[in-house]
């Protein structure tokens, strides 16, 4: 990366040029006089007397000394605000802060901190990197934690051969019978949501409302147990999972760690999500596991675990209970997220929405009324909705991968060092709108046909190649039992607290308003 660098420096004809880090620009000099001049650092520079007429009026700048880059804060406000995680993917992909450089390339390089990352811009790239040349990119550049067995057996975590062995064991669980073993647990969760808003008509909070509904779903499905969480006023289960990603300053400092500083976390033995949640869902776990008769089948994941238990390298309950818990974590926000900025968007697109319920509607007349596997099936309109939520607010903003053999971009000389980690930035190409024109309106009639990715990837927000999310059927088919449970029976409207766009949280490193979607929802005649 290093080496990329001094060739992107070479190539600009400029005095200076502009990177992003985060979402802030930084300033790289390239002309000596400039340089000798940074030695009086913070005097001059904050001054403005160098550049007055350019980027020193922005809240800090960077450059680098030899090969050494240097962050000048200029506003008091940063130190507290970096984690940003999220927008700088999409700053970083779709302008340049000085806009006659080279991020009309097809990638880019930077440094966070000291490490060198490789920003993909081109869909071909992320193609290759993603699926072609897998084999050079097995691995995540986020943090796989050594010091805890729970968090080690997150699939997302896992490195090259046990992520391999662990994968293969895991995936079974997610084929379409499977999904169709599991529907009645799932249906049951969707007939909870409509009988709640049955008594609870009226402005609610859509994500809060989304995740009881998606926790009791995984909490079925993965632990055995019921949490009753449109029942109990505070239900243990949703109590400790809203601590995963809530919008603490710990877990914003934390996670974003796992993603940026992953050596850091190793060294410092830092937890993902909070230490008592994680004890907790182990305990819930392993009291079911350990109370189901063998031969009783009930056709869940715990099930599917129990085999496992026979064989290496699952034979630690413990190992198991961090599979459970993995499926619980990465399951519940993205579903709950994809299904209350679906409703979010209802809310103010009535005529999808309208169109839309007319499809359940119809389909429901071919099941006599059933929401069924196959009715959900049916709902071909619905799927283009979910599929232009997930472009949109697509859970996670990038896909991350590590360089884990020596790699040279095709057609190019640039040579990405094995250890560099990779940056796609997903949101990027999702809102550029030369894919996808008019980006921030919600039109689910782009996905009529089906996106072409011959040429290169934009659209991938399950991710791609081997390190896919094995739950895309299982997450699909929650939100939209939710969806259609819902349009059924109520109205999605507007109310006074509904925001008129959604703001991103900066302190979490999944997309998530700001603010509560408040949404009404009025029974239908
Ligand atoms: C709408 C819902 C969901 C979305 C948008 C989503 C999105 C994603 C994305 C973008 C990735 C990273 C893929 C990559 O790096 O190429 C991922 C990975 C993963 N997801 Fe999902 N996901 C969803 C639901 C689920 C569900 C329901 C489960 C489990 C029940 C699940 C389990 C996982 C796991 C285990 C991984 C890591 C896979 C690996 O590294 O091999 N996800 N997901």
């Amino acid at each position: 990366m290093a080496e990329w660098l001094r060739d992107y420096y070479n190539t600009v004809q400029e005095k200076f040029f502009g990177l992003y880090v985060f979402d802030e620009p930084f300033f790289v000099v390239k002309d000596p006089e400039i340089a000798k001049n940074g030695n009086s650092l913070p005097s001059k520079f904050y001054s403005n007397s160098l550049f007055s007429n350019n980027t020193v009026q922005e809240k800090f700048l960077g450059l680098y000394v030899f090969d050494e880059p240097f962050f000048i804060v200029k506003d008091p406000k940063i130190a507290k605000n970096f984690l940003l995680l999220q927008l700088f993917t999409r700053k970083f992909y779709s302008n340049s802060p000085f806009s006659n450089n080279t991020v009309q390339e097809k990638f880019l390089g930077l440094y966070v901190f000291d490490e060198p990352f490789f920003v993909v811009k081109d869909p071909e790239i992320a193609k290759n990197i993603t699926i072609r040349d897998f084999q050079h990119f097995t691995d995540r550049q986020v943090s796989g934690p050594s010091h805890d067995v729970l968090q080690q057996n997150f699939l997302f975590f896992q490195k090259s051969d046990v992520w391999k062995s662990a994968r293969t064991k895991v995936t079974p669980a997610f084929t379409a019978g499977k999904m169709k073993a599991m529907y009645h647990l799932i249906d049951a969760s969707g007939r909870d949501l409509s009988r709640w808003l049955e008594t609870n008509a009226g402005p609610v909070e859509a994500k809060e409302l989304a995740a009881k509904y998606s926790t009791n779903v995984i909490a079925k499905c993965a632990f055995g147990i019921d949490p009753e969480c449109f029942v109990r006023a505070k239900p243990m289960f949703r109590e400790m999972g809203r601590r995963f990603f809530d919008f603490s300053w710990r877990n914003g400092f934390c996670q974003t760690l796992y993603f940026l500083k992953p050596r850091w976390v190793d060294r410092l033995k830092i937890d993902f999500v909070d230490g008592t949640s994680l004890k907790y869902f182990a305990g819930v776990f392993l009291d079911t596991l350990n109370s189901r008769v063998d031969d009783v089948k009930h056709n869940d994941f715990i099930d599917l675990l129990k085999e496992l238990r026979k064989k290496e390298p699952f034979n630690d309950d413990q190992k198991l209970a961090g599979v459970a818990i993995q499926i619980f974590m990465a399951g519940f926000e993205p579903t709950a997220s994809t299904i209350a900025f679906t409703m979010y968007e209802f809310s103010l697109n009535k005529e999808v929405q309208d169109k839309a319920r007319e499809e359940v509607l119809g389909v429901l007349e071919k099941y006599n009324g059933e929401i069924t596997y196959e009715a959900a099936k049916d709902c071909t309109y619905l799927d283009m909705c979910m599929k232009e939520t997930i472009r949109k607010y697509p859970v996670l903003p990038f896909l991350d991968r590590a360089c884990t053999e020596n790699y040279k971009v095709p057609g190019t000389d640039v040579l990405i060092e094995k250890g560099t980690a990779v940056i796609i930035p997903m949101y990027g190409f999702q809102m550029d709108e030369q894919y996808f024109p008019d980006p921030y309106k919600y039109d689910p009639e782009r996905f009529r046909e089906k996106i072409d990715s011959d040429k290169g990837l934009i659209y991938m927000p399950f991710g791609e190649g081997p390190r896919i999310c094995p739950g895309e059927r299982f997450g699909l088919l929650t939100a939209k039992l939710a969806i259609m449970y819902t349009i059924r029976k109520f109205e999605i409207e507007k109310c006074e607290r509904t925001p008129e766009r959604v703001e991103f949280e900066p302190k979490s490193f999944l997309f998530q308003s700001k603010v509560g979607l408040y949404i009404n929802f009025k029974t239908l005649n």
